[in-house]
């Protein structure tokens, strides 16, 4: 069944599956988001992730810092990426490989808190993997492309980049003492959010992920939002059981902008107990090209040939809330599209 609570598509994933992979093409072309119910993975998987991770953000400043700094991977704590983008959260980002290369967890594997974490979370990354792959070959029936496991194959590769990602929220009150000091971060939009009254502060700044498709879960605490085609944040109500599909920008470079990501953010914490949550970014191999899929081009092709290794370079050359997939898109103005061959 899928309800349309609060404006975003809820997608049942144990109905039959002609009419699932409908409702995840339209839920993905009219807002690049869904949750998703029945989706089959174990509530003890999820809740050792939730466990360990609570128990890592527990611990003191000084040894979290040990696993640090997350360039790309390890704990961050309030600076996010390199260009100057901060939020009012701490987290920590691990490889997702599949299976769990040891070579690409080396540096993290040193460190005693990560190894403990690190095995949780390969267990849980291998079902989210699992179930992203179902999420790609139900889009593929659902768009007709011939091939139903063309998307999936891109994730379901030895090399592909994929990448965990835990955040921990502190709730408002408590951020003073959980953090190291840092430069507030001020929304952009912050004239629209608060009438112009009082400047408020993000978890984290509004974005897309530049991967194919995110699989996020939280606990009870909300703040997520995401914006709708129509120009309004929509919050999603957190469900500790359900989790909440994302369309990345590589999708929509795929999907010949069919599929559009989907802008997110998190508000600040104004609850009394932490956010988590868990986030599995699927993306390709970095050397995968990445063009539109030939069924998707009606007449004209919007991207250019890239590869993911191109794509991630420009995401972190560049700050959060911009634009990167612009910069592999053919100029309409020019009249420069190539038409389909
Ligand atoms: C400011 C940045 C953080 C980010 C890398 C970037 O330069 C732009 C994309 C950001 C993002 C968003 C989705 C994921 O959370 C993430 C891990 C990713 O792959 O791209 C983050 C990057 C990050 O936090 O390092
Ligand atoms: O923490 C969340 O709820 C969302 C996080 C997110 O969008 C991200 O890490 O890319
Ligand atoms: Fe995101």
């Amino acid at each position: 069944m899928t309800s349309r609570a609060l404006g975003v598509p809820t997608i049942d994933l144990s109905v039959d599956r002609s009419i699932v992979s409908q409702q995840i093409v339209i839920a993905c072309e009219e807002y690049g988001f869904f949750r998703l119910i029945n989706h089959g993975v174990s509530n003890a998987i999820i809740s050792r992730v939730e466990e360990e991770s609570f128990r890592f953000f527990a611990k003191p400043g000084s040894e979290k810092q040990q696993a640090g700094p997350p360039n790309p991977l390890g704990y961050g704590c309030r600076t996010i990426g390199l260009q100057g983008d901060t939020g009012e959260l701490e987290y920590l980002l691990l490889p997702a490989a599949n299976p769990p290369s040891v070579s690409q967890s080396s540096k993290l594997i040193s460190n005693n808190d990560l190894q403990i974490i690190s095995c949780v979370v390969n267990e849980y990354v291998q079902a989210v993997r699992r179930l992203t792959c179902d999420i790609l070959d139900l889009v593929a029936e659902g768009l007709c492309l011939g091939d139903n496991f063309v998307l999936s194959r891109l994730i379901n590769n030895v090399e592909s980049d994929a990448v965990f990602r835990v955040n921990h929220y502190p709730p408002l009150d408590q951020t003073a003492k959980a953090f190291i000091p840092a430069p507030k971060f001020i929304l952009q939009d912050d004239k629209i959010a608060n009438n112009g009254d009082h400047p408020s502060r993000v978890g984290l700044g509004e974005h897309s992920d530049p991967q194919i498709l995110t699989i996020m879960r939280s606990n009870d605490v909300g703040g997520f939002q995401i914006f709708s085609h129509d120009g309004l944040w929509i919050s999603i109500p957190p469900n500790p059981t359900e989790f909440c599909v994302i369309v990345g920008d590589t999708f929509q470079a795929l999907t010949n902008d069919r599929f559009k990501s989907a802008r997110h953010r998190v508000m600040e914490n104004f609850n009394d107990k932490p956010r988590l949550s868990m986030m599995y970014f699927g993306a390709p191999s970095l050397d995968a090209t990445i063009c539109p899929i030939p069924r998707m081009v009606s007449s004209l092709i919007h991207y250019r040939p890239f590869t993911w290794r191109e794509l991630k370079k420009a995401a972190y050359s560049q700050r959060l809330a911009d634009r990167r997939l612009d910069l592999f898109k053919y100029n309409h103005n020019q009249n420069n599209e190539k038409k389909k061959c």
